[in-house]
Formats: C-alpha cells, sequence, structure tokens
C-alpha cells in the first residue's frame, strides 16, 4: 500500500489517494470522522481548530460501504480558506502585489522557513510554511484511521497516549485493554492517563502561553495482535521497526524515537532487557517481559509494539526569538499572528496513524492482499502456524 498527500495549511483542501486496499474492505467515512476529531482536540492547541471541523469526502474506491481495491481519494476541506482565498489565490497576480499575497519574508527560527526558502528558491516564506504546517498531519490522520480499520478486521488494536508535557510525566496506570486505554486517553484533554499528571500538564501548558513560549513531550503508541514474522531482517529496508521509526520522525516536530525500555536500554545489562521465550499449548511462543517492545531484527515477535516518539516544542513563539528578514539581513524580533503552544495530545493521535498505516502496509506486502475475506483467513492461518512452530 502507498499514499501520497497534497495540500497547502490555508488553501482549498488536503487530499490524500490510497493506493493497495484489499477489496470488500467495510469503510464509511464517518468511522475516518472519529479519528480527524481526535486529532483536532487537545488542551494547548491555538484558534485555528475552533475555525476547522475536519470531515472527509470519500470520492474514490468506495461502493455501498465497500472498498473495491481501487485507489480510495479522500478529501477534507479547510474551513479557513474562505479567509485567505486571496492570498492563496491559484490565479497568477503581479510580482508587486505583495499587499494581496501576505508575503512572508522573517524566518521562525525551528520551523522550516529558511532552509525551505533556501531550497526552492522561494523568496517569499509563505510558499514553505503552507506546506511545512502541520495541517498536512489530516489526512495522514484519514489514511491512518482506513489502516486502523485494515488492521481491525485483523484483531488488530493501536492506541496511543500523552507520557509527558513540558517536564511533567505520568506515572504508570495500569489498563485492562488496549480498548480501555483508549477510552480513558480520549476523555482526557491531554490524552494522559494519570489524571494528577494531566492537570500538571494543563498547567504547564497555561504557564508556557502567559509566558509567550511553547512546550513540547512524549507520546506512545502501543498496537496489540500483530501476528510474529512481520517485517523482514533480510534487507535494512524492509525492517519494520525502522519504517515505524521514518514514520514518526516524519511526523512535524518528532525529533526522537525508542522501543520497549528505549533510552533505558543504555543503563541496564543484557539480562535486564532481553525477553525471556516460553511456551504453552493455548498461547504458542510468548516472551515473560516485553522489554524490546514487539521487535527483534526488524520483525514483530507477537508481542505488543510499544514505541514511543519526542516532541519538541512548538517552533513560532510569541516571546520573540531574535531572527533575520531575507530581504534587508536586519535583525529582527518575530511577531506573530497565531499559533499552537502544545500539540502533543494532537500529535499522539497522528503517531497513532503513522504507526497504524506502517503495520497495514507491512501486513499487506507480506501476505496475498487483493481480497480482504482471503487476508484475514491468511493472516489467521500465520497466528496458528506461529503458535505450532
Ligand atoms: C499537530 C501539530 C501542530 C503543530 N502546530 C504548530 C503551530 O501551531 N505552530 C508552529 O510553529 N508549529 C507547529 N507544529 C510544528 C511545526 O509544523 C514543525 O516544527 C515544522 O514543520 C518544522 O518541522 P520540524 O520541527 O520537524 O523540523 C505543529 C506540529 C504538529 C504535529
Ligand atoms: C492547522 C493545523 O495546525 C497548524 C499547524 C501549524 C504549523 O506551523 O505546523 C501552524 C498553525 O496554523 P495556523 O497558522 O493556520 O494557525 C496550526 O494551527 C492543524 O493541525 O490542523
Amino acid at each position: 500500500m502507498r499514499y501520497l498527500t497534497a495540500g497547502e495549511s490555508h488553501g482549498p483542501a488536503l487530499t490524500t489517494i490510497i493506493e493497495g486496499l484489499p477489496a470488500g474492505m467495510p469503510l464509511t467515512a464517518e468511522e475516518i470522522n472519529t479519528d480527524l476529531a481526535r486529532r483536532q482536540k487537545g488542551y494547548g492547541r491555538g484558534r485555528r481548530m475552533q475555525i476547522e471541523k475536519d470531515r472527509a469526502i470519500i470520492s474514490a474506491g468506495v461502493r455501498h460501504g465497500l472498498t473495491l481495491g481501487s485507489p480510495v481519494a479522500l478529501t477534507v476541506e479547510n474551513r479557513d480558506w474562505v479567509h485567505w482565498n486571496k492570498i492563496m489565490g491559484i490565479e497568477p497576480l503581479p510580482d508587486d502585489a505583495d499587499d494581496v499575497k501576505r508575503r512572508v519574508t522573517r524566518p521562525r527560527p525551528g520551523h522550516a522557513d529558511l532552509a525551505g526558502g533556501i531550497k526552492y528558491g522561494h523568496r517569499d516564506l509563505r510558499n514553505v510554511l503552507e506546506r511545512s504546517s502541520a495541517r498536512e498531519t489530516t489526512v495522514r490522520v484519514a489514511a491512518g484511521a482506513v489502516a486502523k480499520k485494515l488492521l481491525k478486521e485483523l484483531g488488530i488494536e493501536v492506541a496511543s497516549h500523552v507520557l509527558e508535557i513540558g517536564g511533567v510525566r505520568a506515572e504508570k496506570v495500569p489498563y485492562d485493554s488496549l480498548a480501555s486505554l483508549q477510552e480513558k486517553a480520549d476523555g482526557s484533554p491531554v490524552r494522559c492517563l494519570d489524571d494528577g499528571a494531566a492537570q500538571k500538564m494543563m498547567e504547564a501548558i497555561d504557564t508556557a502561553k502567559k509566558n509567550g513560549d511553547s512546550i513540547g513531550g512524549i507520546v506512545e503508541v502501543i498496537a496489540t495482535g500483530m501476528p510474529a514474522g512481520v517485517g523482514s531482517y533480510v534487507h535494512y529496508d524492509r525492517k519494520l521497526d525502522a519504517k515505524l521509526a521514518r514514520a514518526i520522525i516524519s511526523i512535524n516536530a518528532f525529533k526522537g524515537v525508542e522501543f520497549g525500555l528505549g533510552f533505558e536500554m543504555a543503563h541496564r545489562p543484557g539480562s535486564e532487557v532481553h525477553d525471556e521465550i516460553a511456551w504453552s499449548e493455548e498461547t504458542g511462543y510468548t516472551r515473560k517481559t516485553n522489554r524490546l517492545g514487539g521487535f527483534e531484527g526488524g520483525m514483530t515477535t507477537g508481542m505488543p509494539i510499544v514505541v514511543r516518539g519526542v516532541m519538541k516544542p512548538i517552533p513560532t513563539l510569541y516571546k520573540p526569538l531574535q531572527s533575520v528578514d531575507i530581504e534587508t539581513k536586519e535583525p529582527f524580533a518575530a511577531s506573530i499572528e497565531r499559533s499552537d503552544s502544545c500539540a502533543v495530545p494532537a500529535a499522539s493521535v497522528v503517531c497513532e496513524a503513522v504507526v497504524a498505516w506502517e503495520l497495514a502496509e507491512a501486513i499487506t506486502a507480506q501476505f496475498y492482499s487483493d481480497r480482504m475475506d482471503v487476508l484475514k483467513k491468511t493472516v489467521a492461518e500465520q497466528r496458528e502456524y506461529g503458535r505450532l512452530f
């Protein structure tokens, strides 16, 4: 499976085309819209989220609620477009129409503005920021929702929550099932399972906002039900953990990834890192622990996948940082119109989506996937094969 995205932050719409889905998979726009709404929530977001009401329009690849096996096309309209249709117009304008274009010449430290301008020769940095904006993650979440649907049909669940914001860490909170974890995270304004920490996280966001600053954090994605042996050790670009790492780092502002114990492994001996293998008739192969987070040799072990990503603080700050105007080369202290002060909760939904996508992609690459009914049967057989191996 593959997907492309297109669209500018303040353009008319965002689009994704998903290719390679099996035929016969149930899919409705409502299922996608549930995830789009989850991405829009989260304490610390700016005014833009009050304008948008993200909804997917399915314009190809589905008939009477079932995928056809042909490319699925999804569009999400930008409600904010009505305020930007002149600034973001498609038709040509004279070079000196800067007042209409709202030309940007002052790059923000930490955003893509300056490096993107140099790369594409854009002396109007709006041409960079429109596409580098995390508005694009809307349609990645839409594609991820489709992937989650495919995984769900195969008995694979994916969920996410927030572990840390601005130095406030959540305590470990036990949960019965991934569904209950998801429900609890969805019910928290910061997607945190630890209510006490959630309160402190919101206070940290308020303080950052009051100071004109921004804060980042850590999110965790968990996936259960993956059969063992998906991915491959035989070639670097077939390793599934590496694909997940790339997918998370590809999300705007994500700077680090870890699996299982992650960076903690540096401080522990091997006997306290590797997961001992056990077997029983009922469960097949299991591990007594899951410190490696579900991967060995770039392949799933059959244990839950546990992957975390760290998001840096948002670059657009009300508190001015020094930069240089690309026209005058004069220094200036940045001023802004609006921005999120923390988008970690929203980003946790994006992480969940990109992880789901990579897992669904790996499954459809490894098993016959033209037909949903056959794929279901094949994955069930693989689980049984793995149990008795
Ligand atoms: C959900 C989400 C919302 C974001 N909102 C903002 C924002 O309001 N203002 C901003 O400057 N950056 C925001 N970012 C981060 C920038 O998009 C990101 O830092 C920028 O594209 C540069 O890419 P890099 O940080 O990966 O190098 C957001 C990121 C995510 C995932
Ligand atoms: C629009 C979204 O996030 C945007 C991501 C973003 C950025 O620079 O990444 C900047 C802000 O855009 P604006 O300047 O229009 O307020 C955020 O609101 C979204 O998540 O849907």
